[in-house]
């Protein structure tokens, strides 16, 4: 943990001003927005309308809640460190900013969120790929999401097949959701400055949302993209991955009065129905949703599911 000044260097009227010493702690991804002109673009991208409800993870010391206070009829704010959640309090108190600001202290990962239109943050990294699947399972869903995460991360949400960062996550995430690459944010933004770049996506969840089971979908990516570059004939040819269709396709069998066949063979079976979608040869890292959707459908017609 490094001791930060964090002192007023830009408008007199921004609070990121406040000569508040803190020790910032870099496991709980504190890497303070310094820049009011990035703190205001983000807010401006997430286009917010005064009825709004905001969600907002992580507030520190309230950069970009002050902001959104100002817009949005309230901002709900999930923080983990008690002592930026006293920040971000004493920011707002006495003004009219106040009453609209409600503070959760708390992990939100383990919190039950409540209702909210928007949700922005400045995401602490190690909850990336946690967040962006609790947000994609939010009900109702809300209408968007501007995130800030490692640029490396936010550009395998957008990375499309083919692509060089192609991966379960992109694939996972567009199927849910609408995901944009909208803002690079360079590291020195932040206080204490980041080991990486950043930068800022908007996701819209699809509303409503596939008619699909995201334990199937996501199981079967997971065996596909296992390698992604391997040929999907090879990811099923895994012995533990064999042995799981068998356990799955039985399981199904018998919670459906079906009698498996005495001369039941778990390999034709996979290889039948890759060879009904043509895709024993594709590779994971080409693929798309139409393909792995073909796949899913061929599995689930023969009894073979993969929640
Ligand atoms: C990158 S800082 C962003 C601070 C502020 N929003 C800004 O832009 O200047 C991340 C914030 O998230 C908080 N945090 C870390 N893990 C969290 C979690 N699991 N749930 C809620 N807040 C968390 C940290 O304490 C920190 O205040």
């Amino acid at each position: 943990m490094g001791k930060i000044r964090v002192r007023n260097n830009n408008a007199a009227s921004d609070a990121e001003v406040r000569n508040t010493v803190f020790k910032f702690n870099k496991d709980f991804g504190q890497h303070i927005l310094k820049n009011p002109l990035v703190a205001q673009g983000i807010v401006d991208k997430a286009d917010l309308k005064q009825s709004d409800t905001v969600l907002e993870v992580g507030p520190g010391t309230g950069n970009l809640t002050v902001r959104m206070l100002e817009k949005a009829r309230k901002v709900i704010a999930v923080e983990m460190d008690p002592r930026m959640a006293a920040e971000i309090t004493k920011r707002v108190q006495g003004t009219p900013k106040e009453k609209k600001l409600q503070v959760v202290l708390g992990d939100v990962i383990k919190t039950d969120l409540p209702y909210f239109d928007v949700c922005v943050s400045n995401t602490p990294y190690q909850i990336s790929s946690p967040l962006v699947f609790k947000l994609l399972q939010q009900r109702p869903a809300p209408r968007a999401a501007i995130l800030m995460f490692q640029r490396e991360f936010a550009l395998r949400l957008v990375a499309r097949p083919g692509d060089p960062l192609y991966c379960r996550l992109s694939a996972n995430v567009q199927m849910w959701a609408h995901v944009k690459h909208i803002m690079k944010v360079g590291k020195n933004n932040f206080r204490p400055p980041p080991l990486v770049e950043s930068s800022v996506v908007r996701i819209e969840p699809k509303n409503p949302p596939p008619p699909l089971a995201f334990e199937e979908w996501d199981g079967l990516l997971r065996i596909v993209f296992l390698r992604k570059n391997k040929t999907i004939g090879a990811c099923f040819k895994t012995s533990s991955i064999i042995e799981m269709v068998e356990n799955n396709y039985r399981t199904w069998c018998s919670q459906n009065e079906r009698m498996v066949e005495e001369d039941f063979d778990v390999k034709s079976l996979i290889d039948g129905v890759l060879q009904q979608c043509n895709l024993q040869d594709a590779r994971a890292s080409k693929c798309g949703q139409t393909e792995f959707l073909s796949l899913l459908h061929a599995f689930h017609q023969v009894g073979v599911h993969f929640a």
